[in-house]
């Protein structure tokens, strides 16, 4: 473990996995990932398939493989449904509670149908990864960070599981409000079209200027908008959650400004690659991340409407403007909500 400008950073094989599964026994601790989906036919059934095999079947690592179908138009709740996970339509979940377009809506109402005490989120959309990522992602939850053991990182080199040593850790984790990281991000190197670490155009140019003007404790974060990260339930049922894609800048803020900074911590997962959205998609993207930045800053009204006015090429050659109604909703605490 090492920390970049303050915030705990890991390598996803600092852990075998025989020692997490040997710390999830011994503290009694469920894990559940959440996999929101939203017209994901091509990709979900590798990501769900893959999943299950390493780390459902082979490994125990994981007690609930959820997807949250987000509204999807194809396929995507049969694929899954077929490659082994549990599937919920996000609209179905509590629908006393209304629904609305979005990611983060899928992963807020996850919270009603799962139970883990650590949750770990991951998009549907990878197409170079690897089942690493979740038990990468569990480490700084399922074990003290190896930064603050006397012993020292040499202190994690394999040995037979559920020894002693590996329990009491455990335990300590669970408890120790020192080691108690309550979110963890993953990232990457993540390929663009010009390099292989050329890729998160909203990252670069929206997530890390908002930090840099305003969030700069996040600073030390290498993928603040990674889809890739787990949390405790505990935390998790505090934070107010954006419906679409800002719930991850929104959640890092709002974890540090309720847990502190050394609630946070990152994991180096390797490579990733996915779908990448058009320019103009990204543009809604990032309307929604400045606007829950803003609300952060006592700036802006939390849900106003904001509307992105888009200007391109039309039919024959003429200029026309499109508008689009950016969502910008943020849903309770789910702790909070009754029922
Ligand atoms: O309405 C939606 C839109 C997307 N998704 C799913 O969310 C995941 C990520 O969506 P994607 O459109 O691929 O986002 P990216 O362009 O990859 O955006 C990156 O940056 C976003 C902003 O922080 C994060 O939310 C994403 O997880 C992260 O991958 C995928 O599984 C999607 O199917 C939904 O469930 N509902
Ligand atoms: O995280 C991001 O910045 C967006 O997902 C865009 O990523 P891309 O530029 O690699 O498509």
């Amino acid at each position: 473990m090492r920390a970049l400008h303050g915030i705990a950073t890991h390598a996803w094989d600092d852990w075998t996995l025989g020692d997490l599964l040997a710390a999830k026994v011994a503290a009694g601790t469920t894990v559940s990932l959440v996999v929101p989906a939203r017209n994901e036919a091509a990709t979900v059934g590798d990501v769900v398939t893959r999943v299950r095999e390493a780390l459902v079947e082979t490994t125990a690592l994981i007690d609930e493989l959820i997807v949250v179908d987000s509204d999807s138009t194809d396929t995507t709740y049969d694929v899954a449904t077929d490659a082994g996970a549990t599937v919920h339509r996000s609209a179905e979940i509590r629908p006393d509670l209304g629904s609305h377009p979005g990611k983060g809506e899928a992963m807020w109402k996850s919270l009603f149908v799962t139970t883990g005490d650590l949750v770990v989120f991951m998009d549907a959309d990878l197409l170079d990864w690897d089942t690493h990522f979740v038990p990468g992602l569990l480490g700084p939850l399922l074990l003290p960070s190896p930064g603050l053991e006397a012993s020292g990182p040499a202190a994690l080199a394999p040995r037979p599981a559920a020894s002693t040593e590996v329990e009491e850790r455990a335990q300590r984790a669970s408890r120790d409000p020192v080691s108690r990281v309550a979110l963890v991000k993953g990232f990457y190197e993540r390929p663009g079209a010009d390099g292989p670490w050329e890729g998160g155009r909203v990252t670069e140019l929206v997530a890390r200027p908002l930090i840099a003007t305003s969030f700069p404790e996040l600073g030390g974060l290498v993928q603040p908008l990674a889809g890739e990260w787990a949390a405790r339930r505990s935390l998790l049922e505090q934070l107010w959650m954006p419906t679409g894609y800002a719930i991850e800048l929104a959640a890092l803020i709002d974890t540090v400004r309720l847990v502190g900074t050394d609630a946070v911590a990152q994991v180096d997962l390797g490579r990733r690659a996915h779908r990448h959205q058009a320019l103009r998609d990204l543009g809604g993207m990032s309307t929604q991340i400045v606007a829950a930045a803003l609300a952060r800053l006592g700036a802006r009204e939390v849900g106003a409407p904001a509307v992105l006015r888009q200007h391109g090429p039309g039919p024959g050659g003429m200029l026309t403007s499109d508008d689009r109604d950016v969502v910008t909703v943020e849903r309770p605490p789910a702790g909070g909500v009754g029922g």
